[in-house]
Parts: C-alpha cells; sequence; structure tokens
C-alpha cells in the first residue's frame, strides 16, 4: 500500500498527521486555509513541497464549501481579492521553505488573469484557482520521479567507485511524506533501489524533531527498503567506515531554498553532513524540484531561518511502556532536558555551495560550471509557464 501523506477530492482534503507518526495513523480534514496554516506551523503536515501543495489545496477546498453554500461572490474581482488575502496569510504558516511563496505567487497570478478575463464571473476566478492548485498535487509527483531517476543516474555514474551496488545517507524526512508522494532526495534513493543497485539507505535521526527515526525510517520500513537508523552523531564515523562495511557513496539530501547562487537551506544538521562529505571526499546531491530554487535570493545570507519552540528540543514524545510491552495507543510526552536552560532551535542551516556536488531537479542535475559556480538559469525556460515567476503583489 502506498503511503499518503496528502489524500484528496474536489472538496475534501485529509492530510495524515506526522506530530502522531509512527505510533498511530490519524488523518485530519482540512476544510480551509485557516485549517492548512495551523496544520502547517504546528508541523502536522510539513517538508517543502508538502507545505506548498496542503495550503493550495486548503485554499481550494475553502472555496468549494463556500461555492457549495452558494455564498461565492459572484463578482471576479471580489473573488480574486479573496484568494490574494488567503494567499498572503498562507504564506507567514512558515518562512524559508520558499515552495510555498512560489504557489501563492503562481496561483495569484492565475487568479488574476482570470479575473480580467472575458465574460469573467466569481465562479470562473474560482474554478481557475481550483484547477491551478489541483494540478500542483499532480506535477508533485511526476517531477519527484524525475527527480529520482535523474539522482540515481548521477549517483550511479559519479558515485559508485565502479560497484554494483551503493549505500546512501540521507537527513530528515523527504519521502512520500514531505510531498505529494514518492518524495526528492527520497525519491532518488527509491529509484536506485527499483534499479538494485542499493546496498543500503542510511537515515540520520535527524534532532531535534527526528524527522528521520520518526518519518523517513517508517517510509523505509513500510517500503521495504533496506535500511539503518543512526543518530546524526554518528555520521563522521559511518562515512569513515571503508571496504567491505557499509561505506556511503553519496549523502543525498533535500531542500527548503536554494538560493541563486547555489547555497541551500534545508533542515538543521545538512550543513554539519556537506562538510563530512566533504572531509571524507563523499559526494553531496541536493534533490529538489525546481519550486525549490529561488533565483530571487542571491545567497544563503539573505534566507530567513525559522527557530522553532525549544520544547520541540527539550521534550519527546512516545510509546508508554508497560512491563515490557509498548502501548502505541498511549503516547506520552517527557522532558529530556534540564528545566531551566534556555535553549536555541533553528530549524534549518544553509550549506555553502562551494561543498555541494550538484542540484538534481526533475530538467535533470545541475553542477557547478567551470567558473565554479551554479547556473540554474538554464533550467527555467525563457517563456511559458516554466518561467520562474516575479513577484507579486504582497508576496
Ligand atoms: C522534500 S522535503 C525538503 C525539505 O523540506 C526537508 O528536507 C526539510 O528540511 C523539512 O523540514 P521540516 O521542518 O520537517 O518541514
Amino acid at each position: 500500500m502506498v503511503l499518503e501523506a496528502i489524500k484528496y477530492s474536489r472538496g475534501k482534503l485529509d492530510i495524515l498527521d506526522q506530530l502522531q507518526l509512527p505510533h498511530t495513523e490519524v488523518y485530519d480534514e482540512v476544510k480551509s486555509a485557516q485549517d492548512a496554516w495551523h496544520a502547517i506551523k504546528e508541523m502536522r503536515t510539513r517538508g517543502a513541497p508538502a507545505i506548498a501543495i496542503v495550503a493550495a489545496l486548503g485554499l481550494a477546498v475553502e472555496l468549494e464549501l463556500i461555492a457549495g453554500k452558494n455564498e461565492l461572490s459572484s463578482v471576479a474581482e471580489e473573488v480574486e481579492a479573496f484568494v490574494q488575502e488567503k494567499l498572503e496569510y498562507l504564506v507567514t504558516s512558515r518562512p524559508t521553505a520558499v515552495n510555498l511563496a512560489d504557489a501563492a505567487r503562481k496561483l495569484q497570478k492565475i487568479v488574476q488573469s482570470a479575473a480580467k478575463a472575458q465574460g469573467a464571473s466569481g465562479t470562473s476566478v474560482k474554478d481557475a484557482y481550483v484547477k491551478a492548485a489541483e494540478q500542483m498535487l499532480v506535477d508533485d509527483v511526476s517531477d519527484n520521479k524525475a527527480i529520482g531517476e535523474h539522482g540515481a543516474d548521477w549517483i550511479l555514474k559519479n558515485a559508485a567507485g565502479g560497484k554494483d551496488q551503493v549505500s546512501i545517507l540521507t537527513h530528515c524526512n523527504t519521502g512520500s511524506l514531505a510531498t505529494a508522494g514518492y518524495g526528492t532526495a527520497l525519491g532518488v534513493i527509491r529509484s536506485v533501489h527499483a534499479r538494485g543497485s542499493l546496498k543500503r539507505a542510511f537515515c540520520s535521526e535527524t534532532r531535534p524533531y527526528n524527522q528521520g527515526s520518526r518519518l523517513t525510517a517508517f517510509e523505509l520500513v513500510h517500503d521495504k527498503i533496506p535500511a539503518t537508523l543512526v543518530t546524526d552523531s554518528m555520521a563522521a564515523a559511518l562515512l569513515r567506515l571503508k571496504g567491505p562495511n557499509e561505506n556511503i557513496a553519496a549523502i543525498v539530501v533535500g531542500a527548503d531554498r536554494v538560493a541563486a547562487n547555489g547555497d541551500t537551506a534545508n533542515k538543521i544538521g545538512t550543513y554539519s553532513l556537506a562538510i563530512l562529505a566533504k572531509h571524507h571526499g563523499v559526494k553531496f546531491l541536493v534533490a529538489a524540484p525546481r519550486t525549490t530554487i529561488d533565483l530571487e535570493t542571491k545567497s544563503g545570507a539573505d534566507i530567513v531561518i525559522e527557530e522553532r519552540a525549544g520544547k520541540e528540543m527539550t521534550m519527546i514524545k512516545g510509546p508508554c511502556v508497560k512491563g515490557v510491552s509498548l502501548d502505541l495507543k498511549q503516547i506520552e510526552t517527557v522532558s529530556i532536558a534540564a528545566n531551566g536552560i534556555d535553549v536555541w532551535n533553528p530549524a534549518f542551516d544553509v550549506t555553502p555551495a562551494e561543498l555541494i556536488d550538484g542540484v538534481v531537479t526533475e530538467k535533470g542535475v545541475v553542477e557547478k560550471g567551470s567558473d565554479g559556480v551554479f547556473h540554474f538559469e538554464d533550467i527555467f525556460a525563457a517563456s511559458g509557464s516554466d518561467v520562474k515567476p516575479t513577484t507579486v503583489g504582497g508576496l
């Protein structure tokens, strides 16, 4: 059975509550932009592409529900203004991942031109929005599959060292739970596995919020991919292993925002892994759809890094232990830090472009040019829907 983090049909959106994983699989209904905002902020849904899709579809559901109650304005400009206000609000949910702002800008543009069209009505503007939001869900899966194939080709060509099988280390969760399906970095691992070329996937625990041990490990077990969990602090020792042991051919991570120069914001701990990769001569690949590349952000210094509540570091949730068996129905939150300690909890860090060997998107792998610089402009077509939109309104 395929793991589905986002269940959608027109007028109905359910998201798998990722705060409950891996202990329980519970879906929450999202009926409005406000529900979507809260689901994103509280990290019941997370991962850069999934955040954008849940936000877009949450508003699509709200519009359908309003229309179903005959409360949708018949005036095109009024629906356009309503959508714009909701998109601006949704973008405030989490600041670092650019996919949400990118989706909001594209949707706003679509709604603007729908409102200007001959004979436009409130319904036609709503329909244009809903159709475009639904298309984002479809496109994300096909983009991820393309990322997986390009990434697998690149690793097997550049990192396998003549071996038939490779082991790959990944960080955070970038799989079906973080996207509309298949995943980005985890999609690359899936594609390598599908070709029979994966010896073993390693996933790092990803402190403090444990997306690796809770979510990636869950996906790898679910999909029966040979995998081993390590703590973040074991990565250096793991990369040092040589010979018949599980030496790592490549580290593949996702991204929340790739700046124009290639500096990449991703889950906290990514930067340390990139330094370790450089030291050990291990290839370091970033996997992300083009919607994660932000040509308007010049370098990593311009990326806003979200800081999250200290309790996400000092408290941990898990099933309570009764005798020798775990009671999965009873989840307890326990403190794992000294009371009163100050906490710094940045959710992301920035890996400098110099530590990154390639960025794989649905269009292929971009490597640095002979000038030592990434040139992403080439993967955005000069015209048509592929073009990276410029800022519209307040977004
Ligand atoms: C395909 S998901 C890419 C990134 O969003 C992922 O690596 C990541 O950092 C997720 O962070 P999270 O805080 O769990 O939303």
